[in-house]
């Protein structure tokens, strides 16, 4: 890594398995490894500001004020599957990239909710506690079986269906209600698909495996949990606040519910909860998806994940950007370029609203994973109204400010080998710009207003319309000579002989007011324009 370069740091605030530290060394990315500082938000806020990576299980909460802190940071990498400790909508307005692993740790959280189903159904921990302090309560734990019995699923997916494959084999009757599972699935899983209404009636044992969202919060509540079958079981092993806790307590006590196994609770760490010490109620301090194998599992992905991600721009499993495979990639890269500098070309002469932006894709680029090279016209395109804009935010933004945004494809563009061209819409007037990328990788604009030009983008550069008349070049040149500002590189072009030309230049010094002010009374000059890139 050089001066400029340095490698990019990653903090791991949570208990990760230590196989995550070992990635990030070998990928040459500095790790601070401090699995306790999750729980301390202060301190954890003190020191984000530094690292460009965050990896986090649950105990860490990347809430928006944390992510005000975290000047650098790029990704947050979540070792596991609930990102609900992660504010998304905050860090997607950072441009900070959230990933996860959906599917290391899904066969240990199912298991874990079968083990939990067998210990409520038998009673097991209360057992052993008896039996291990010599009373030899034979009586007092009678149990049920769960052979013919029905499991209601609420929630089919990653480890809803594993549950369901283990309960059917375990000879249940399994119903889900899941709006998203579709009826092939089901009868591929052997589940019967149910509204929820008819698992909270005929469910001996429900258990919960969906995400928390707006939709999901507290769906089993007081009035849900009052239609359960008597004598129904409960398990929650998804997430805390799923269920209305006080309720199911009560129902509890008064003999309804014959139980309840949480591994997960509204407020965690749980040192109190309505459920606790009630007889035949199983808790697990969060073990889902605690076991060597699952540790292991997501430890790997994400630290592999987010190394792809700081050194390569590869994106897998983020939850707020579509994924980029490491091949694609490098490909797409200068073509991210190309896009972010024609839209900031657009967007810097561009006074009024923006209505739309139009991304027209020619060529082989057509044939690229679009998503990001779209952001990053978009992101180019409105920076100069909205310095907040980065690519991760910028459809967000877009669609929030009511900015229609349209991608078009073509296979072939002209001579090229592929062209980028950008309309945008504004209030005032459509205006258009197209690029290109040559074998060097460096970004290209090949047209203006449909006049052709060829020119390299630089930090400073000038943008003048004009009309084709003798003279303009030999009093511009002059006018910029006695500024003492020296042009790097200089590209002309016109619709045709004495009509419209524009002159787009790159200089080495930033134009001062006096020079612009002196430039538009070139009596040709219609439109001059500072621009950096
Ligand atoms: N206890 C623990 O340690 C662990 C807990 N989890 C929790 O388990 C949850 C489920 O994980 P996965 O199965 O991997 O997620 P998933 O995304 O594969 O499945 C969730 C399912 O819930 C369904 N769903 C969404 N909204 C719904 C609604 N309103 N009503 C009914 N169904 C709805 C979806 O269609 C999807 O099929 C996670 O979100 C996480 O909160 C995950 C891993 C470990
Ligand atoms: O992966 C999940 O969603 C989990 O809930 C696991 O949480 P944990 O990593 O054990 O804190």
């Amino acid at each position: 890594m050089t001066a400029q370069n340095p490698a990019p740091k990653v903090l791991i605030s949570d208990a990760l398995s230590p196989a995550a530290v070992q990635i990030f060394k070998d990928r040459g990315i500095e790790v601070t490894f401090d699995p306790n500082l999750g729980k301390d938000k202060d301190k954890l806020a003190a020191i984000i500001g530094e690292y460009d990576g965050l990896a986090i299980r649950s105990a860490t909460k990347a809430t928006a004020k944390l992510l005000e802190a975290a000047k650098n940071l790029k990704v947050i990498g979540r070792a596991g599957i609930g990102v609900d400790n992660v504010e998304i909508p905050a860090a997607t307005a950072r441009g900070i990239i959230v990933m996860n692993t959906p599917f290391g740790n899904s066969i240990t959280t199912a298991e874990h909710a079968i083990a939990m189903m067998f210990a409520l159904a038998r009673q097991i921990p209360a057992a052993d506690t008896s039996t291990q302090a010599g009373k030899w309560e034979k009586n007092r734990f009678m149990g049920v079986e769960i052979t013919a019995k029905t499991l209601g699923l609420i929630g089919c997916g990653n480890i809803g269906s594993i549950v369901a494959e283990r309960g059917i084999g375990l000879k249940m009757r399994v119903i889900a209600f899941d709006p998203y599972l579709s009826a092939e699935r089901a009868v591929q899983l052997g589940v019967e698909k149910v509204e929820l209404e008819d698992l909270l009636k005929r469910a001996d044992f429900i258990t919960l495996h969906v995400p928390m969202t707006a939709m999901t919060k507290n769906i089993l509540s007081a009035e849900n949990l009052a239609k359960t079958k008597k004598g129904v079981r409960i398990i929650n092993c998804a997430r805390g606040g799923l269920v209305d806790e006080a309720a199911l307590a009560e129902l509890i006590k008064s003999g309804h519910v014959a139980g309840a196994a949480f591994d997960v609770f509204s407020v965690e760490p749980a040192e109190t909860n309505p459920l606790f010490g009630l007889e035949n109620v199983v808790c697990t301090p969060h073990l889902g998806a605690s076991t060597n194998e699952a540790q292991e599992n997501v430890a790997l992905q994400v630290a592999e994940q987010m190394s792809d991600y700081l050194l390569k721009g590869a994106i897998t499993n983020a939850v707020n950007f579509p994924s980029i495979s490491a091949e694609e990639a490098p490909r797409i890269k200068p073509f991210v370029a190309l896009a972010e500098k024609l839209g900031s070309f657009l967007g810097q002469l561009t006074e009024a609203p923006v209505k739309g932006i139009r991304i027209e894709y020619e060529g082989a680029v057509a044939h690229l994973n679009l998503k990001a090279i779209s952001a990053a016209a978009i992101t180019g395109v409105l920076r100069p109204f909205l310095p907040e804009i980065n690519m991760v935010n910028a459809a967000m933004i877009a669609k929030e400010k009511g900015i229609v945004v349209e991608e078009l494809t073509r296979e072939v563009a002209g001579n090229l080998e592929s062209v980028i061209r950008i309309v945008v819409e504004a209030e005032d007037m459509p205006r258009h710009a197209s690029g290109t990328v040559f074998q060097d990788g460096k970004p290209r604009i090949v047209e203006i207003r449909d006049i052709q030009v060829d020119a390299e983008f630089a930090p400073h550069m000038l943008y003048v319309r004009n009309a084709d008349k003798p003279g303009f070049i030999g009093q511009f040149g002059s006018l910029l000579g006695e500024a003492g500002v020296n042009v790097a590189t200089f590209s002309l072009g016109r619709d045709k002989p004495g009509g419209d030309a524009i002159c787009y230049v790159a200089v080495d010094e930033p134009i001062s007011d006096a020079l612009l002010d002196k430039i538009h009374e070139i009596p040709m000059v219609k439109r001059a324009r500072r621009l950096r890139f």
